[in-house]
């Protein structure tokens, strides 16, 4: 079978093209939008992705501001910060990279970030009025894959999608989303009896793990639409995701790779968070 190969990255120059022309417009009525990042530690993975964070609001014209704090932060320190940045005109969005360093609450640090700049839509404001289908901010990575699906034309009603892994920021979110798409879903994690089972019922299976090149052709259907998330390395330090890509290529209809696929989405989405944020000033 030929397999569509969907590249994340073009989706994400063409929404982004929209996203720019929405930051020029607000620019013009005098305002720019702005992200806030704050950082904890030294962890180099962390590093590259708020490196593409910046660079895509470079792109956009988002004011960007990066706050790096030392590994052994208090929580005392960062909730302060993170208060001062509720408070800060200029700032629209603030987003706190996970994880954290042990000595803080990450539960406590979410739901300090203001309701109104929560880009990431992990404050239980946001999961809230997500699983309510009210209108909020979106978490990034999910609302991304609905984007890349959307754009490839893989309709959702109706078929039987299966997420394998449930944190509150990827899985759970990923499998209210395709519901509200009227998909039938079933979530899968480490406790799942016979996960090859399942997810050889899975007409789109949306790959969540956190390890490397795990899911392999045993555990797809013919003709499934695959969607990895999975950001590791593999045994010569190389990129992977959690599917084994060229296994399971050609028993799919669609795949998304590692690079290229889910990643750029989930920052393009950040950018789309950060203007809905600023577009609220608009009298
Ligand atoms: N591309 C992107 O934009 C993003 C990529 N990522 C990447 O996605 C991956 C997942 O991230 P995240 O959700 O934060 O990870 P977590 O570690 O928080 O969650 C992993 C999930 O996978 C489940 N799991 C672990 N091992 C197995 C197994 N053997 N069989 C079935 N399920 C298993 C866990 O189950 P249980 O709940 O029972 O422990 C858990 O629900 C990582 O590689 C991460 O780097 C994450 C965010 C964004
Ligand atoms: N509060 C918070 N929000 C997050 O959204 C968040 C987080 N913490 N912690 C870490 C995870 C991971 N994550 C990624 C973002 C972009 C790429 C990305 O840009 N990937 C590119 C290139 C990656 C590279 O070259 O290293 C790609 O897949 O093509 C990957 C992973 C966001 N996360």
């Amino acid at each position: 079978m030929s397999s569509q190969l969907i590249n994340g990255k073009e989706i994400s120059n063409t929404i982004r093209t929209g996203i720019q022309k929405e930051v020029q417009d607000l620019i013009a009525k005098g305002i720019t939008p702005g992200l806030a990042v704050i950082l904890v530690g030294e962890d180099p993975a962390s590093h590259t992705y708020v490196a593409n964070k910046e660079k895509a609001c470079k792109e956009l014209g988002i004011y960007s501001k990066l706050i790096k704090l030392p590994e052994d932060t208090t929580e005392e320190d960062l909730l302060a910060q993170i208060k001062q940045l509720n408070e800060a005109s200029e700032i629209d969005g603030i987003l706190v990279q996970l994880p954290l360093p042990k000595q803080i609450n990450e539960q406590k640090v979410i739901e300090t970030i203001s309701p109104l700049k929560d880009v990431d839509g992990f404050h239980p404001n946001s999961v809230g009025k997500m699983l309510l289908g009210q209108e909020t901010f979106l978490p990034c990575t999910p609302h991304g894959i609905m984007k890349l699906l959307e754009y490839s034309n893989i309709e959702v009603a109706g078929k039987h999608a299966v997420v394998i892994g449930r944190s509150h920021i990827v899985g759970v979110p990923m499998g209210q989303l395709l519901l509200q798409h009227d998909a039938t879903v079933t979530y899968c994690h480490s406790k799942t009896k016979n996960l090859q089972e399942m997810t050889k019922q899975a007409d789109i299976l949306v790959v969540a793990i956190g390890r490397a090149k795990m899911i392999t052709a045993d555990y797809i259907k013919e003709g499934a639409a695959v969607i990895d998330v999975g950001m590791n390395r593999d045994e010569n330090n190389h990129l992977c995701g959690d599917v084994d890509f060229d296994s399971v290529v050609e028993k799919t209809s669609a795949i998304t790779p590692v690079p290229g696929g889910v990643g750029p989405m989930t920052i393009t989405m950040l950018m789309y968070n950060t203007v809905q944020s600023a577009k609220t000033k608009l009298a």
